[in-house]
């Protein structure tokens, strides 16, 4: 039996890091995929095949463990009814798991990943054989979700394979709404392992796709009233998303007072962000592109004082400025990805202009379609 599920990367508007302390923040799913193909030997072919294997095609990579192995290291307490934490113990399990792979030193960044995948597997299938091949479109650790995209596109396809009324050849569909806030919540304890302490907004907009404001796991779905176009720029400086995230919290306990000042300004401007992109008055698109574009520079100086900027992102600021237009980090900043707002009476000369000098400085620019669908399966 074959299932295949895919789920899209992500853009934040505003708040991150913020919304790690209780800030509002806006994100939206954008059209690059992570996909997933769950491949389930038969029944029959089972005691022939009794292996998990993990492809990682993009990358050229293939992990392998026996069934006996897993469940020698593993201890099974797991239950794929309710979504829970991987306790510490277990990870330390898994992480043998992992290291007995022999990963190579240049891709060490995957370990998490792959004991994510063998986290939700054994919790969500046990210790059943298949093979699970995933490619991905987003670039990997650069603030555009590749990690939730891959929790939530394996998560998808692993409950999708339990599900009974299988209708084939239909080409790609949703789940219904309990299996999509079951996934969510699989997708949410997938990410703890990789960020460590994740807000939840970059699985919940992975899995339900659109533009979304989001507060202390309270989602609103928005509908946005007016065109946004965002440049997005790969700065490709690597960084990780747990580094950055525990820097900020260490930075909130030496300075409690200063720093809920900042989380509660990112607040008003994720608020602020949100009214003017679903508002139906009568304000012309320029005015609100004026407003956002001054929100953007007001949430970048923020992050910046939360310290999570770098200077490949204020080269990116500084060159799209010149072309007047305006530029923010998006996800855990430290290098990564850069949003730039392409109003809509911008011409193409400029943004054409702006982009040759971006990639002159071996910056990769690209767009994407902005609140899509999000988790879908095909079977
Ligand atoms: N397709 C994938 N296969 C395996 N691991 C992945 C995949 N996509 C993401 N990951 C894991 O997620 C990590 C990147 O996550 P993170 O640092 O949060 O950055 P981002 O989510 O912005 O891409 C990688 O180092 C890897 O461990
Ligand atoms: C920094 C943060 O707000 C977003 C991280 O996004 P990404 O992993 O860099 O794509 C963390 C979170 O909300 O969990
Ligand atoms: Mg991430």
């Amino acid at each position: 039996m074959e299932v295949k599920a895919r789920a899209p990367g992500k853009i934040i508007l505003a708040g991150e890091h913020a919304v790690v302390h209780g800030s509002t923040a806006v994100a939206a799913a954008i059209d690059l995929y992570t996909y997933v193909t769950l491949r389930l030997p038969l029944q029959s072919a089972a005691e022939n095949n009794d292996r998990l294997t993990l492809q990682l095609k993009d990358l050229s990579l293939e992990f392998s463990w026996s069934v006996a192995r897993l469940k020698e290291v593993i201890p099974f307490d797991s239950n794929t009814s309710t979504p829970a934490s991987c306790s510490g113990d277990t990870l330390k399990s898994i992480a043998v798991l992992v290291e007995e792979q022999n990963i190579p030193e240049e891709k060490i960044w995957l370990s998490s990943g792959i004991s994510t995948f063998l986290w939700l597997y054994t919790s969500i299938r046990g210790f059943s054989p298949a093979t699970v091949i995933i490619t991905t479109e987003l670039p990997y650790g650069s603030g555009l979700g590749s990690s939730a995209a891959f929790c939530v596109a394996l998560t998808s396809a692993l409950i999708a394979s339990s599900i009974s009324d299988k209708t084939r050849g239909e080409g790609w569909c949703s789940l219904d709404e309990t299996n999509l806030e079951l996934l969510n919540k699989w997708a949410f304890e997938g990410e703890k392992i990789i960020h460590g302490k994740p807000s939840g907004i970059d699985n919940t907009v992975s899995a339900y796709g659109n533009m979304i404001k989001f507060c202390s796991g309270e989602i609103t779905r928005l509908q946005s009233n007016m065109p946004l176009r965002m440049l997005i720029t790969n700065t490709k400086v690597g960084r990780n998303t747990k580094a950055l995230v525990s820097g900020v919290s260490e930075r909130t306990v030496r300075h409690p007072d200063a720093m809920k000042s900042v989380f509660n300004a990112v607040d008003s401007i994720s608020k602020e962000l949100a009214a003017i992109i679903q508002s139906k008055d009568e304000v012309s698109v320029t005015e609100k592109e004026e407003s956002i574009k001054e929100l953007m520079e007001i949430n970048q100086g923020l992050l910046q004082s939360m310290g999570v900027s770098h200077s490949s992102i204020d080269t990116v600021i500084r060159t799209t400025l010149k072309h007047k237009l305006t530029s923010k980090l998006t996800g855990a900043g430290g290098g990564g990805c850069v949003l730039t707002l392409l109003p809509t009476v911008v011409s193409g000369t400029v943004v054409d202009k702006a982009v040759e000098e971006l990639e002159s400085y071996g910056f990769q620019c690209f767009t994407a379609s902005i609140g899509g669908n999000g988790a879908e399966i095909c079977f």
